[in-house]
């Protein structure tokens, strides 16, 4: 069993007399629901962190949506980045998306990672050994650059290689707090890495999201056809959740060589699968970021790929998907720095 580690006062915020949030509801040993629903006693269902989701739990409103609410209204677009299957670089993505964002200091970037059992964002960003401080506004982001906050369970990990094994409400609980308690501060894109599938995590953050303006959802694939048969799963979930889909993109879609920057087609048969599948289900296909071995180096070394090459075939497809990315959400070209840097 894993005991997350309480957030330290941070020294140089000065402290209120409220307390602190506290770390993770708990969960219930036994859930009285249908019990208490014979003997009419429904409050037994209060404080349980799956009353949401609960079948049996009387269907009040949330109070916590409120608060969630009045946390995200400081946050001005929200972006889930979701994936029918693991490992297509649903992360990778989050990640490069947020340097690539914050590149123009005027713009401020949080990245949410709510995969609770398998958060790889920390790593990637180079931020891992981090701490979250808490002070009388919430908890407070890592600061991967001034204009880059990350937020992660991996913080608060006693140790780096302990596996969280958690059932759903326990989960949502954290996701919950991640929303509610975390002082983000004004941002103008908010990025929330979500596990890979339709869970517990997809549905909780989308009904605790749901009044809060969420954009949309960005489905990363690569072009094999496992993945894609996994990602018209993920649209059908985005469908019947009435979540926006604002468009699909294409990882690992050909090798860029590191050497002479040459371009093969490794999955022949399959490259640009991903548009084929965009056309078919009448959703917009962002681009296609190729496979590039200095990309995983840099995720494993914690830096920015985007700021390390940003001459390279993979940035010049991010930079595509982010106008694209723009274009989707109403949002002028030129505002987070992408066309002044193509004009240098
Ligand atoms: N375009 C790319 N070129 C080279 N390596 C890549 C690329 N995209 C992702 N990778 C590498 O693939 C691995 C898996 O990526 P990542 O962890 O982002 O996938 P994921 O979809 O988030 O996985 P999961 O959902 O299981 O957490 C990582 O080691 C990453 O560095």
């Amino acid at each position: 069993m894993v005991t997350l580690k309480i957030p330290v006062a941070s020294e140089d915020v000065p402290q209120a007399p409220r307390a602190a949030p506290k770390l993770v509801a708990p969960e219930p040993e036994h859930c009285p629901g249908p019990e208490s629903q014979q003997a009419g006693k429904m409050d037994a269902c209060a404080g349980c962190p799956n009353q949401q989701i609960c079948a049996t739990a009387p269907k009040g409103p949330d109070p916590d949506i409120p608060l969630i609410q009045a946390r995200m209204a400081t946050v001005e677009h929200k972006i889930l980045i979701l994936s029918g299957k693991g490992g297509v670089g649903k992360s990778t993505f989050t990640s490069m998306l947020a340097y690539a964002f914050a590149q123009s200091p005027a713009t401020q970037v949080g990245v949410c990672d709510i995969d609770i059992c398998g958060p790889s964002i920390p790593r990637m960003m180079g931020v891992e050994n981090e701490s979250i401080h808490s002070s009388s506004s919430g908890w407070s982001p890592v600061y991967v650059a001034d204009n880059l906050g990350v937020m992660s369970i991996q913080f608060m990990l006693p140790n780096q290689d302990d596996a969280i094994i958690w059932r759903g409400p326990k989960k949502n609980g954290l996701i919950k707090q991640f929303l509610k308690d975390v002082e983000w501060g004004d941002l103008d894109f908010l990025l929330i890495d979500t596990p890979p599938g339709t869970s517990d995590e997809h549905l909780s953050i989308n009904s605790y999201l749901k009044g809060s303006g969420v954009d949309g959802a960005v489905v990363v694939t690569t072009p094999q056809e496992v993945s894609l048969l996994d990602v018209r799963k993920e649209i059908d979930f985005c469908r019947k959740a009435g979540i926006k889909v604002l468009g699909i993109v294409e990882n690992m879609s050909g090798f860029v060589c590191p050497n002479c920057e040459g371009e093969s087609q490794i999955f022949h048969a399959t490259t640009g699968g991903g548009r084929a599948l965009a056309t078919e289900m009448g959703i917009p296909f962002l681009g296609t970021v190729p496979l590039d071995p200095r990309i995983g180096i840099a995720c494993d070394y914690g830096e920015s790929f985007f700021d390390a090459y940003p001459e390279s075939p993979a940035c010049e497809g991010l930079m595509n998907i982010i106008r694209g990315l723009r274009g989707q959400m109403g949002l002028p070209p030129s505002q987070d720095g992408v066309e002044e840097m193509d004009e240098s």
